[in-house]
C-alpha cells in the first residue's frame, strides 16, 4: 500500500489504480488502516468535489445494473465521470448476485470514464455504510461528478443510501394485480423520482398504468407543498426513458436549490457522525475484554431463565464501564 500522500497525489490527478487502493483503504477494518483512512480522508477534505450523488434501488431483477449500465454510458457520453458503489450489507448476496458486478455493467465496466467498485463484503450495514461514504469522498477527489448507489429493496440499506446521498431514485415493475402490494410505504416516503422500469415490448401499457396507480398512492403519502417524486417508466434495456429519468433527478435538484442541498448534506454528516459513533461503540463493545469475560455466563444465565434482561444488560454495561 503507498503512503497516504501518494493516495492522495493519484486521486487528485484521478488515476484508476490510486482510486482503487484508497477505496481498499477506507473499507478496511483494521486499525491502523483505519487510522491512514482518516488521513486521507482529511487531506482529501480540503479540496471537496461537487458532485450529484444519486441512490438507486429496487428489488432483485427490477433491472437496477441494467439501468446503471445505460444511464452510466449516457452520462460518460455527455462528458460526466460516473463512479458506481454498492450497498449490500446481506451476507447471502440476493438472488445470488453481487451488487456492483463489473460483469453484468459489461461497456460501463471497460469505459475509461466509470469506476465501478462492488459493494465490500464486510458484515453490518454500519461498516458497509461507513466504507461507501468515504469512498464516495475519494471518488469525488478524482473527479468523478456523478456517483450512483446501488442497493436492493430489502431491509433497512434503502434507507441508509437515501441517508448518504441527494435523490434517490427508486425502480420498480407493473406488477398485474394489486400494484402496491409489493412496495413498502417506506420506499414512498423516501423516493425522490419513481421509474416504472422493463415498459417496453407488451409491458408499455401495463407500466403506465402502474405509474399513474404509484402516482396516486404517493400523493396521499406526501404533503402539500413537499416535492411530489415524479413517477416514469422507462425501459433499461431498450435505453429509452432512462434520459427523462435523469432529467427529473435534475429537477429534483433544482427543487432543492443549492442552500437545500448543502442543508440537505450537512443534515447527512450530522447524522452520520452520530451512526459512526454507534457503530464504534459496538464494536468497542464486542471486543471489550471485561464484557467477553462474562458473556457466556450471562447468556446461560438469560436462556435458563435465571437472569431477567434488564439485569443481565446492567451486568453487561457495567462490565464494559470496568474497562
Ligand atoms: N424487458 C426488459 N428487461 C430488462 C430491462 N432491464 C433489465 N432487464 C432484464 O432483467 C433482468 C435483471 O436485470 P438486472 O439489471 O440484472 O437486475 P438487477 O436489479 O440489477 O438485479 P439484482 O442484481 O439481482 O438485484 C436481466 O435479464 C435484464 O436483461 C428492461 O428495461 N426491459
Amino acid at each position: 500500500m503507498p503512503t497516504v500522500e501518494a493516495l492522495v497525489a493519484g486521486i487528485r490527478e484521478g488515476r484508476r489504480a490510486a482510486v482503487s487502493q484508497a477505496i481498499t483503504l477506507v473499507e478496511s477494518t483494521s486499525r491502523r488502516h483505519r487510522d491512514q483512512a482518516r488521513e486521507l480522508l482529511t487531506e482529501l477534505a480540503s479540496a471537496p468535489g461537487e458532485s450529484v450523488r444519486v441512490g438507486i434501488s429496487g428489488v432483485p431483477g427490477v433491472g437496477k445494473s441494467t439501468f446503471i449500465e445505460a444511464l452510466g454510458s449516457r452520462l460518460t457520453a455527455a462528458g460526466h465521470r460516473v463512479g458506481v458503489l454498492a450497498v449490500d450489507p446481506s451476507s447471502v448476496r440476493t438472488g445470488g448476485s453481487v451488487l456492483g458486478d463489473k460483469t453484468r455493467m459489461a461497456r460501463l465496466a471497460t469505459d475509461p470514464h466509470a469506476f465501478i467498485r462492488p459493494s465490500p463484503s464486510a458484515g453490518t450495514l454500519g461498516g458497509v455504510a461507513r466504507a461507501t461514504v468515504q469512498a464516495m469522498a475519494v471518488l469525488e477527489a478524482a473527479s468523478y461528478d456523478v456517483v450512483l448507489v446501488e442497493t436492493v429493496g430489502v431491509g433497512q440499506s434503502e434507507v441508509t443510501v437515501a441517508g448518504m446521498v441527494d435523490t434517490f431514485l427508486f425502480l420498480t415493475l407493473a406488477r398485474t394485480g394489486d400494484q402496491l402490494q409489493g412496495i413498502k410505504k417506506g420506499i414512498l416516503e423516501i423516493a425522490d423520482v419513481i421509474a416504472v422500469n422493463k415498459a417496453d415490448g407488451d409491458r408499455q401499457q401495463e407500466a403506465k398504468v402502474a405509474a399513474r396507480d404509484l402516482a396516486g398512492a404517493l400523493r396521499l403519502v406526501r404533503g402539500h407543498g413537499e416535492w411530489a417524486p415524479p413517477v416514469i417508466t422507462c425501459s433499461a434495456l431498450e435505453d429509452s426513458g432512462v434520459d427523462d429519468v435523469w432529467e427529473r433527478i435534475g429537477s429534483h435538484r433544482e427543487h432543492l436549490g443549492a442552500t437545500g442541498l448543502a442543508d440537505k448534506r450537512a443534515h447527512q454528516q450530522l447524522d452520520f457522525t452520530w451512526a459512526l459513533v454507534r457503530d464504534e461503540l459496538d464494536q468497542r463493545l464486542r471486543h471489550s475484554v471485561g464484557v467477553r469475560a462474562m458473556r457466556d455466563e450471562v447468556r446461560a444465565a438469560v436462556l435458563a431463565g435465571e437472569l431477567p434482561a434488564t439485569v443481565a444488560a446492567d451486568r453487561i454495561l457495567a462490565a464494559y464501564d470496568r474497562n
